[in-house]
């Protein structure tokens, strides 16, 4: 069955190609090649061939939806070192970053409705000089030009099962993070939450639900200040603006089944805040995904998994659901 003929195909950037990720997306595509959503992959086509997939090279990601269901498309790009399962060379991560720019170009061209990143090893990265914390900060840098019709973003929102967890600081260390809530962090994130469930999950009138940063959200002060200071001052001003969203609320039991039916989306203020019961709940079927930028990205959940790279056991479930997500907000956003 060919792809939805009103939109272009996605592109995947190919990720670190010493990791998990050509072996997920060689998965991926054989998982997809019937009837899901259409792709073609910037990356190394030698390597994805080597992996037992017939691979066909194509200049565009239009070109991606005749050849799909027989062979995994592919922008060929090349390497410098030669690669070594489970071990990165940095002489590759110049490539690693070229993949993802270049992905991000065929978007923005029209060229593709969405981007899947397979994951990156940041440490090879941060060593060959790469200056973002990850994906969604460089992504953000090179959409900063293009026109967004809505509060800005990069928002680092990681879902699974129901719960949609973003993030008001992402790749913090954790003795920065009381200082990084400030007032107009938490608004902006939860503006662009806000405007990202209607656009991209067709939410009509979200619900948010803030997390606290205390124990007890701060214990009527007895814990911590924050919540007094900080974060009841922002709800009220959020709902006053129209926003649906709670008061601070104690993080340990704001993840639980009945109490994740109570929103769409949780405001969490810092990373392991956030990804814990996102991982918790459905490590394979995760999925990271930037809002409020002028393009869909969408992630799996995992990184690189060095210590399984090469052995063929890795799953291709958070890339699949990566896909099938992008697939989706590009669906919501062409409406
Ligand atoms: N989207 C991304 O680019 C992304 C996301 C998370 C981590 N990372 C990067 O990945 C690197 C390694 O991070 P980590 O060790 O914390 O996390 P990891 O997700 O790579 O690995 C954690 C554990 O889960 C296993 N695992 C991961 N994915 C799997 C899969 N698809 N199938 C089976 N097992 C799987 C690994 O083998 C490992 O034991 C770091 O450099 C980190 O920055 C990148
Ligand atoms: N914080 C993410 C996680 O742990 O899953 C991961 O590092 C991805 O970050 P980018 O999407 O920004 O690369």
């Amino acid at each position: 069955m060919p792809g939805p003929a009103h939109r272009m195909p996605l592109v995947l950037s190919m990720g670190e190609p010493a990791g998990i990720g050509p072996e997920i997306i060689v998965k991926a595509w054989q998982a997809l090649r019937r009837d899901g959503p259409r792709f073609a992959v910037v990356g190394h086509a030698e390597t994805l061939k080597a992996l037992g997939s017939p691979v066909r090279s194509v200049l565009s990601v239009g070109d991606a939806e005749p050849v799909f269901s027989d062979a995994l498309p592919v922008i060929d790009q090349p390497l410098s070192a030669p690669l070594v399962p489970g071990r990165p060379d940095i002489a590759n991560a110049g490539a690693v970053a070229d993949w993802i720019a270049m992905a991000v170009d065929r978007v923005l061209g029209g060229e593709a409705s969405g981007l899947v990143t397979a994951p990156i090893a940041k440490a090879p990265l941060y060593a060959a000089g790469f200056r973002f914390p990850g994906h969604t900060e460089f992504i953000a840098e090179l959409t900063a030009d293009v026109p967004h019709p809505g509060t800005r973003g990069p928002v680092m929102m990681l879902t699974a099962r129901d719960l949609r967890a973003c993030l008001v600081t992402i790749h913090s260390a954790i003795r920065d993070v009381p200082e990084l809530v400030t007032a107009e962090r938490v608004i902006r994130v939860s503006r662009v939450v806000h405007e990202a469930m209607r656009r991209d999950f067709g939410i009509a009138r979200p619900r948010l639900a803030m997390a606290a940063l205390n124990p007890h959200a701060g214990e009527g002060g007895a814990l911590g200040l924050e919540e007094i200071e900080i974060l009841r001052p922002v709800a009220a001003a959020l709902r006053a603006e129209g926003i649906a969203i709670t008061d601070p609320l104690p993080a340990d039991t704001m993840f639980h089944d009945e109490a994740r039916a109570t929103y769409d989306a949780a405001i969490c203020l810092y990373h392991d805040q956030a990804l814990i019961p996102v991982k918790t709940l459905d490590f394979w079927g995760g999925v990271n995904a930037t809002l409020g930028l002028p393009i869909v990205r969408t992630s799996p959940d995992h990184g690189v998994g060095f210590d399984i790279a090469g052995q063929g056991i890795a799953r291709p479930d958070s890339l699949i659901a990566a896909i099938r997500l992008a697939d989706t907000m590009a669906a919501a956003r062409a409406v």
